[in-house]
């Protein structure tokens, strides 16, 4: 039995299907993230497991148990599923401590536990306008968890948080997982909180499941470009230049189109090089540069830590085998 499954889910709003025969499995603890652009249906999945939303078929298991659709429950929701909605809401004008009080239902040392996850303990004697967004989303968070549920689904905790928020937002979100034993599923359209939080990623395109693996299988694998586009940038190679870059890779011409990361595109020496090409412009990013690359028949961006050569001079590059995708 799988601490959550879903299966075969579909969603209809207003006559349109919304997510389309949906099937996955979670066990208790894993890190779920879910990746997809814009209107691709991330935010209804998670309402359809909270038990917020209905589906029009297939089911949502658990801990054994059928989560009940809003239609068949008279108070929408699962007591041990608690969902925190981009649009959380506080009562106006109360004190923390008092907003607090009237949700929890934990005993003494438990809830100070609880608020000390979540770093509020500070402002219990605030009033909820007198909080800047991180801290109301944080003091959102304790009264949704104040229930203890064993499930935790975070739709974009992190959008409109400055750097400093996010960042306690993240060891907040750590500590939910490893000190209060609580399984979270997340949705972030920032691959950096995905990549380096999840230990898997479900990719939803048009409320399809596209894809789902490791972030390293997302990232260094993805089906296809739009997978490829949300992790980070990515060269599309057509097929008919592909021939260049399967090169000494042991990879058979396919006819198919290549997917390469900037970063796995390496200058080298002209005898060990596959590819020869003329620089373009190179952009300087901080930490990198992402250096321009005329090839015969395609402009590819490579990425490195040093400019190799200068506007309009040669330079030779190569890609290993486990770099390239084909799609
Ligand atoms: N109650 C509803 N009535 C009609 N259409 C809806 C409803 N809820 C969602 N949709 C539509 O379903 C699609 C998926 O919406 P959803 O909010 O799940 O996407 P999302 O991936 O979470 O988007 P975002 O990243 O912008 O939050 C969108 O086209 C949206 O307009």
């Amino acid at each position: 039995m799988s601490f959550l499954e879903v299966s075969g889910l579909q969603v209809q709003e207003d006559g349109h299907t919304v997510l389309h025969n949906i099937s996955f499995a979670q066990g208790e603890y894993e890190k779920l993230a879910i990746a997809g652009e814009t209107g691709s249906g991330k935010s209804t999945l998670l309402q359809a497991i909270a038990g917020l939303v209905q589906p029009s078929a297939g089911q949502i298991t658990f801990e054994g148990k059928r989560v009940i659709g809003p239609h068949d429950k008279l108070v929408p929701g699962h007591e041990g599923i608690a969902y925190l909605s981009q649009h959380y809401d506080l009562p106006q004008f109360l004190r923390v401590e008092q907003v607090l009080r009237y949700a929890n239902t934990l005993q003494g040392d438990e809830a100070e536990t609880l608020y000390e996850v979540c770093r509020i303990s500070h402002l219990k004697q605030r009033k909820t306008n007198q909080l800047s967004g991180g801290e109301r989303q944080r003091i959102a968070l304790a009264r949704l968890l104040s229930t203890w549920p064993d499930l935790l689904l975070l739709d974009e905790p992190y959008s409109n948080l400055d750097k400093g928020h996010k960042e306690l937002l993240k060891e907040v979100i750590h500590d939910i997982t490893e000190r209060l034993a609580i399984t979270c599923i997340l949705i972030s359209h920032d691959p950096h909180d995905t990549l380096s939080w999840a230990d898997r990623i479900l990719v939803i395109e048009g409320g399809r499941l596209v894809q789902q693996g490791t972030p390293e299988q997302v990232y260094r694998h993805p089906v296809d470009a739009y997978t490829a586009g949300l992790f980070g940038s990515f060269n599309l190679i057509p097929a008919a230049v592909a021939s260049e870059f399967t090169a000494r890779t042991g990879i058979p011409a396919s006819g198919r189109d290549l997917l390469v990361r900037p970063e796995h595109l390496k200058f080298v020496d002209k005898g060990i090089a596959t590819l020869t090409g003329t620089v373009q412009k190179a952009i300087f990013y901080g930490g990198f540069y992402d250096v321009q690359v005329q090839l015969p028949g395609i402009s590819v961006t490579a990425r490195t830590q040093a400019i190799p050569a200068s506007t309009g001079e040669t330079v030779y590059l190569t890609v290993q085998a486990d770099d390239i995708t084909l799609i």
